[in-house]
């Protein structure tokens, strides 16, 4: 029954993550992938407002939830396993249900997670960013190769099977493993610092506490994440040795800032999304409580 209330309460929280945060996010992964402009010619964006108001110009105003149902669809299981995942890293450290752990054990603890929310991460985020990036560097029309999620798996299955709709999982490992250990470490901490256990804190506590956390996930995983998007949206065959190449080829083409780039749309995203989110999960637990369940 507990693990079905975390189910159902991290699927709430997860879909409040994607309404709040797909907007930036879809700003995020355009400005990441963009193409790098030819000599004295500008860029396609200069930045995160333009991208946001060139998108609305051009594609209108949901060209900024494009590629959503694929997060929405993948969010409920990504928070049902991650919150599974915590419990079995605790186990894995020696720690019985509702001991109280060390902010390093919950680090560790939330890295498992990580590892284990990669099987459903990495292809949801390949369709997504394909999807978000569509249409970006042309203009309206014209430039749509896929007509939805459905439409990307059929056509990367056709392209290079299970492999091509699994490509970036290195990318996805290197960037959730960290993150997710400074998401529940993160959240732990401040929840103790705020005085709460659990389901006893504050509206502005728990949204306060969710926020921060968000910050701190994607404080650690900027350049995982920009690797990830790049390989995740090129053709077959750009990347030969997969992330390795992305590294090589950022840090000669545009050096070490080329690894923080979506930075901005990243941290306006992190706070209010996963405030969002922690908020959603919290309230579905208390409604669960009032209901008697
Ligand atoms: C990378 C990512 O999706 O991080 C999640 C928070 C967010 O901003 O969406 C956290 N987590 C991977 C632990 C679910």
């Amino acid at each position: 029954m507990d693990v079905m209330k975390n189910f159902a309460a991290g699927g709430v929280g997860g879909i409040c993550t994607v309404f709040i945060g797909q907007p930036f996010d879809t700003v995020k992964v355009r400005l990441q992938t963009m193409p790098r402009p030819l000599p004295g010619q500008p860029p396609i964006f200069t930045g995160a407002l333009d991208c946001v108001k060139q998108t609305i110009a051009k594609e209108g105003f949901f060209a900024l939830y494009r590629g959503m149902a694929a997060p929405i669809v993948g969010v409920a299981p990504i928070f049902a396993i991650f919150f599974g995942g915590c419990a079995v890293g605790k186990r894995i450290q020696g720690k019985a249900p509702g001991e109280e752990l060390k902010f390093t054990e919950n680090f560790i603890a939330g890295g498992i997670a990580g590892v284990f929310t990669t099987v459903v991460m990495t292809p949801g985020e390949r369709i997504k960013c394909i999807l978000q990036v569509q249409g970006a560097s042309m203009g309206k029309e014209g430039a749509v190769q896929y007509k939805g999620p459905i439409d990307v798996v059929k056509k990367l299955y056709k392209e290079g099977g299970i492999r091509s709709i699994y490509r970036g999982t290195a990318a996805t490992l290197l960037r959730d493993i960290p993150a997710s250990g400074a998401y529940l470490s993160v959240y732990e901490l401040l929840k103790k610092k705020f005085g709460g256990s659990e389901g006893t804190l504050s509206p502005g506590a728990t949204l306060a506490a969710g926020g921060f956390a968000g910050i701190a996930n994607w404080a650690v995983c900027i350049p995982a994440d920009v690797m990830k998007s790049r390989l995740q949206t090129a053709p077959e065959g750009a990347y030969p040795n997969g992330i390795r190449s992305v590294f090589v080829e950022i840090m000669r083409d545009e050096g070490p800032r080329g690894f923080f780039k979506g930075f901005v749309p990243v941290m306006l995203r992190a706070f209010p999304a996963n405030a969002a989110c922690f908020m959603g999960l919290e309230l579905t637990l208390s409604f669960f409580k009032y209901l008697g369940i």
